[in-house]
């Protein structure tokens, strides 16, 4: 082992895989990233290879490895973070995949979820897992592969099959089958784990009809996850962290305080506020969720998600065709001065936070003979800072803790239009930090601190550091008028 120890940070995202390592200091020393393809069978469906999950994952790391001089030899650690919800299960024998990933975009449960509505069982439901009733979730996931592969729940019940989300799918494969385990951010959004008693509910179990012989063991956030198989890397690397991708971004934003937020726009949009270590119920239909459990303890967030944020930039790229690469998107929506009273309400898979409507689906609203592609694009941007100030005020209004500072980071902020607009629409000052890939950040800090590099969380305020603040700078009547069109586009939709 090198005496300079590095850090791998694996970040499976829903439009990509990465790998990056730090430094022992939390310094980025090398990158290596690939696009991941998603496949909509039918109306609503959405899904991912789960082959092609892990060999990109295997593929990065080797690459970044190959990157540095020591290679594998340096890492003293691996931390993983990863796209949520998204449901895999597979046999436990062959290791094979019963069925694809359902991935956390997938809609085709929504009649199942609305009975349960119907039936009175969501205050339940919310009560023990501080979480919606919504196909967004896994367990609807896992009870439709349950009710369509063929023979699955016989072999559920038997044990021979196995559930995870994306960490505890790579997990398998990275230690070569021997460990089935997850951590708590993710089991928590299965709507199976009861986020007080942080074990697996025998009444949520019956409730989706899930045999509890398919559940991985849930772990804290720093703990001893396994090692790596010899065959992968050329020799055994622990497994020291693990993290639903918004929870490893609130750390690598450094938000461990109570009342600090920060938003990550990838594929979707996810602000959390941590909110300290005593539970608190949403009253407008956010999400609490663990921020992070470490040595037993769990500290809250209060979460809004927004399905859709780079996603609808890749629509415009991918299926309009208005440009090749997303950051083209920036100098489009600058060529005019504004939208043009456009609205772009980018419902693809329904609307999450705070509105939970699974059945809507997307709306340009406001096109004329005048409209341009740069018009469409420039409402595509914008609906980021109108979706995000839906998300403050909401969590805001739960009259909890105001925002003592917005951090924003993934893929998205590389736009600095975006970046401005979302400063205007939400009338105050927004960070973005040196490290804009936070969610590896959180990940890397998580599996140090499990081998001894950082006593704590707290190196991560002590090490964030700040690129840019974006303030705001729009007059606060047009800032009124453009809010007020967004929220009539929304209810024209709704
Ligand atoms: N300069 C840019 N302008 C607008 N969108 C961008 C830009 N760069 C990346 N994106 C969008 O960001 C998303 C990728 O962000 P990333 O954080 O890697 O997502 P994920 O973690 O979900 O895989 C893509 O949807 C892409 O379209
Ligand atoms: O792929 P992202 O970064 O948009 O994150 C997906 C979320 O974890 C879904 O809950």
């Amino acid at each position: 082992m090198s005496n300079k120890p590095a850090i791998l940070a694996i970040d499976q995202g829903t439009s990509s895989t990465r790998a990056i390592l730090f430094s022992a200091t939390l310094d980025k020393l090398a990158v290596y990233q690939k696009e991941l393809t998603l496949q909509y069978p039918q109306k609503g469906w959405v899904e991912q290879k789960p082959e092609a999950i892990w060999q990109d994952t295997l593929e990065v790391c080797r690459k970044v490895l190959d990157k540095v001089p020591n290679g594998a030899s340096s890492v003293a650690v691996i931390g993983i973070t990863n796209q949520r919800e998204t449901s895999i299960i597979w046999d436990r024998t062959t290791g094979k995949p019963v069925y694809p990933a359902i991935v956390w975009q997938d809609r085709r449960t929504t009649s199942f979820y609305e009975k349960l509505k119907q039936w009175g069982h969501e205050p339940l439901v919310t009560a023990k897992t501080g979480l919606l009733l919504d196909p967004y979730f896994s367990a609807g996931k896992i009870a439709w592969i349950l009710d369509h592969v063929d023979g699955a729940r016989n072999w559920a019940r038997s044990g021979e099959l196995a559930f995870g989300t994306i960490d505890c799918y790579l997990l398998w494969y990275l230690t070569g089958g021997k460990v089935h385990a997850t951590d708590a951010t993710n089991a928590a959004r299965t709507l199976l784990f009861n986020i007080h008693t942080q074990q697996w509910d025998e009444e949520l179990l019956t409730l989706f009809g899930i045999p509890d012989a398919i559940l991985p063991q849930v772990k804290d956030n720093a703990a001893d996850f396994g090692v790596t198989d010899r065959v992968l890397f050329g020799r055994e690397i622990l497994i020291g962290g693990m993290a639903g991708d918004q929870h490893a971004a609130l750390i690598g934003q450094g938000c461990i305080a109570p009342g600090m937020v920060k938003s990550t726009y990838g594929t979707g949009c996810f602000a959390l506020m941590n909110i300290g270590q005593e539970f608190r119920a949403s009253k407008h239909r956010l999400l609490t969720t663990p921020a992070y459990r470490l040595a037993g303890k769990t500290t809250y967030a209060i979460e809004g998600s927004i399905f859709v944020a780079g996603a609808a930039i890749q629509w415009l790229r991918d299926n309009l065709e208005f440009f090749s690469d997303s950051a083209m998107s920036e100098t489009l929506a600058l060529s005019v001065p504004d939208s043009n009273d456009v609205y772009f309400v980018p419902a693809f898979t329904g609307l999450g936070a705070p509105y939970w409507q699974s059945d809507v689906r997307g709306m340009i609203y406001g096109l004329t003979r005048e409209t341009t592609k740069a018009h469409i694009t420039r409402a595509a941007l914008e609906a980021q800072g109108f979706q995000t100030r839906d998300l403050i005020t909401a969590i805001e209004g739960d009259g909890g803790y105001q925002a003592s500072v917005i951090r924003i980071d993934g893929g998205l902020v590389a736009n600095q239009f975006m970046c401005q607009f979302l400063a205007d629409m939400l009338g105050r000052p927004v960070e973005v930090p040196v490290i804009t890939e936070a969610t590896a950040l959180g990940a890397a800090c998580l599996a140090g601190i499990t081998v001894g590099l950082f006593p704590g969380l707290e190196v991560m305020q002590k090490n964030w550091r700040c690129e840019r603040i974006f303030q705001p700078v729009m007059p606060e009547d047009v800032r009124a008028r453009l809010y007020t069109g967004w929220r009539a586009a929304v209810e024209k939709l709704l």
